[in-house]
């Protein structure tokens, strides 16, 4: 009986440790060396981003030649390259006087590259060389949104497909960053310029060093630094320094009307009133004037699709953040006709800005862009007022 007694005893304790391992191989850990585990069927799980040798990031960018120059963003200016095994890459050189230090540095080379979607930027690496610190992107071929949509010959080349297809494209991205990675991601920098296009116009969000990281139940936050770019920003982040991801929600309505109607937010326009593009859109569908909002470049006619893009822009600028979409609804929202939507409350439109307002954005203007960075001292504009106009009547006639 006794060897018996034992023999079971030790299946028992087999058992045990087998459950016991099984148990902690699927127990999910919560840092973020975890975020490849989370990925969803769109994406490919990556390994520790490559550090590159600095050497190899010269010769592929002929020594960071001008020639090589793609453009100059806020942290630095961004250099196209060719690896020795033919690999394209967009190569972002961090500034000395970016204001950003080794932490966020790492931070958004770690970020990016564990994470994977097709409608991501994709970071192959990085270099962090004396005082050289370098992000390595894949290429993406055809140049941001903003070269195309705001420009007057090539936002003809953009059909409603096309944009509709870059609409659902800017969604699926920022849906996988808020939500479908066990981390949290607000961009708080999207924009146009923030949207690359590659070679079949699929849209790919890029940017994310003003991104951060939240646990799942941390989604908000507080701050006294104002990152991101004046006619994208909420104006709960505007005026208080709040930001959520009803922030990026606000941001990608207004991508959304921009892409739309070929027109930015917030045109600066000398020795008059600024309107703003969702104001416009706002009082046009109001009066059922649609011809009034969609880019005269698009000439599928209005079609109910266009309709419903309208329509979701503005939900997602809408003045209360609590009433916006998330983004998972967004997505639902384009990808099933049968969902109905509610009627649009008032936008943020940020009428009647101040002059030193209008004349910080028409001095704040870069040469590669008309959007302009918000101050990242975290001074905040307080003196954008609200237009408290009623609805009357919400459906467009
Ligand atoms: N991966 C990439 N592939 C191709 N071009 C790129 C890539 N990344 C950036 N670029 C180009 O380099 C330019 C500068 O990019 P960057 O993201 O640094 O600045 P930005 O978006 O214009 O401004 P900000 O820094 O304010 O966000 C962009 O306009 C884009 O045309």
């Amino acid at each position: 009986m006794k060897p018996l007694q034992e023999v079971r005893s030790g299946i028992i304790v087999i058992i045990c440790i087998f459950i016991f391992f099984k148990v902690k191989r699927n127990k999910r850990p919560t840092n973020l060396s975890t975020i490849s585990a989370e990925v969803d069927d769109n994406d490919a799980i990556t390994e520790e981003s490559p550090q590159f040798d600095l050497d190899i990031i010269r010769a592929a960018t002929g020594n960071f030649s001008e020639a090589n120059k793609l453009g100059q963003g806020g942290f630095g200016p961004v250099f196209r390259g060719k690896l020795p095994n033919g690999t394209e890459i967009a190569v972002k050189r961090l500034s000395q006087n970016s204001g950003q230090g080794e932490y966020e540095f790492k931070n958004e080379a770690r970020l990016l590259s564990r994470l994977q979607h097709r409608n991501l930027v994709k970071l192959l690496g990085y270099c962090l060389e004396g005082i050289e610190r370098l992000l390595v992107y894949e290429f993406v071929p055809n140049a941001s949104l903003e070269k195309f949509i705001f420009d007057p010959l090539k936002r003809v080349l953009l059909d409603w497909d096309t944009r509709y297809k870059i609409i659902t494209g800017i969604a699926r991205g920022l849906l996988y960053l808020h939500e479908d990675s066990r981390l949290r991601i607000i961009h708080r920098d999207l924009k146009a310029s923030n949207i690359l296009l590659d070679m079949d116009m699929n849209a790919k969000v890029s940017d994310f060093g003003t991104a951060r990281l939240f646990e799942i139940d941390q989604t908000q936050a507080d701050t006294s630094q104002i990152m991101g770019t004046y006619g994208y920003m909420a104006p709960e982040y505007v005026l208080r320094g709040h930001y959520s991801l009803k922030s990026d929600v606000f941001s990608f309505g207004v991508l959304v009307l921009e892409i739309v109607s070929g027109r930015r937010n917030l045109e600066p326009r000398s020795g008059q009133d600024m309107e703003l593009l969702i104001g416009h859109v706002w009082k046009n569908w109001r009066e059922g004037n649609i011809s009034g909002i969609v880019d005269p470049a698009v000439t599928s006619g209005y079609t109910p699709n266009i309709l419903r893009c309208i329509h979701i822009g503005l939900l997602c600028v809408q003045q209360n953040e609590a009433t916006r979409p998330s983004m998972s609804s967004v997505v639902l929202m384009l990808n099933s006709q049968s969902v109905t939507l509610s009627v649009p409350t008032e936008p943020a439109f940020l009428m009647n800005m101040s002059p030193i307002n209008n004349s910080d954005i028409s001095s704040g203007y870069d040469s590669t862009s008309n959007a302009t960075k918000a101050d990242p001292s975290g001074n905040k504009a307080d003196a954008f007022s609200i237009n408290e106009a009623s609805i009357t009547d919400p459906y467009p006639r």
